[in-house]
């Protein structure tokens, strides 16, 4: 079967490293998992011997393989498939996410993914997407923070796929519990931004362009005013928001 790169086709076809992902779940009986992008079905397959599965899957021709493979499964109720893309359609019901994504959209689906109503995910991600999300010198995860705790589980190596990717990959943990709260959410994602953007320069510089810029006033300290944006943190970043 030829494969579509652009889909970011990548199979897992390591069955220790499936199995993992499927016991990081911690999944019961009643949990409905919400996987995106199933592919030619290996993570779906053992995620349907634990419970019922909601796959969505943008090839018409992996959607098309997937019924026949799982026509059972589709009879009993047990797995349901939507055709179309994930970053698109609406996410149906669903208590855990686990999936190995397509990586291309990693950012846009996350960010889908921590707006909706979950209990756990386990996701596949490139290794340099999943080090930015788990860390707090980024935008990606400063903003992350205000949203989930997530962590880095295991890194996985490109031979664990078919065809092999030509990155390292890492298996993430998020819980949908925030570290760090904010009351403005517009205002701080839109400072994060703005201050990641100029992240050469230092908070105190940043604040005045800031001010200049939307015409919002925040203060740091002295002590923040010689950091540079890598150095804060989220807690750091939400405590200048509040004090506007
Ligand atoms: C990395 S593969 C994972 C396949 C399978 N889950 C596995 O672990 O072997 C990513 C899958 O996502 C599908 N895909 C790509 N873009 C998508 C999108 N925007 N929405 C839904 N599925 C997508 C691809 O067709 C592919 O089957």
């Amino acid at each position: 079967m030829k494969l579509r790169k652009s889909l970011g086709q990548h199979m897992l076809v390591d069955r220790r490293v499936i199995s993992r992902i499927v016991g990081y779940a911690e999944l019961s009986e009643d949990d409905v998992v919400l996987e995106v992008g199933c592919g030619t079905g290996n993570l779906t397959s053992a995620l349907l011997r634990k419970c019922s599965v909601v796959g969505i899957e943008k090839d018409p021709l992996m959607v098309k393989r997937l019924r026949e493979r799982f026509s059972d499964f589709i009879g009993k109720g047990r797995f349901r498939l939507i055709q179309g893309d994930a970053l698109k359609v609406d996410f149906p019901y669903f208590t855990k996410f686990v999936a190995n994504i397509p990586y291309k959209i990693s950012s846009p689906l996350t960010f889908k993914l921590l707006k909706t109503d979950f209990r756990l995910a386990v996701v596949m991600y490139q290794r340099e997407f999943a080090e930015r999300l788990c860390g707090e010198d980024n935008r990606l995860g400063v903003i992350s923070k205000t949203y989930c705790k997530a962590e880095i589980l295991e890194i996985v190596k490109p031979s664990s796929f078919n065809p092999p990717p030509k990155v390292e990959s890492a298996i993430v943990r998020i819980v949908p519990e925030p570290e760090v709260f904010v009351e403005n959410r517009e205002l701080f994602e839109k400072f994060v931004t703005f201050a990641f953007s100029m992240r050469r320069k230092r908070m105190g510089k940043i604040v005045q362009e800031f001010r200049k810029r939307y015409g919002v006033e925040l203060a740091v300290n002295k002590n923040l005013a010689e950091k540079r944006p890598e150095e804060l943190g989220a807690r750091k970043f939400a405590e200048i928001v509040v004090g506007e």
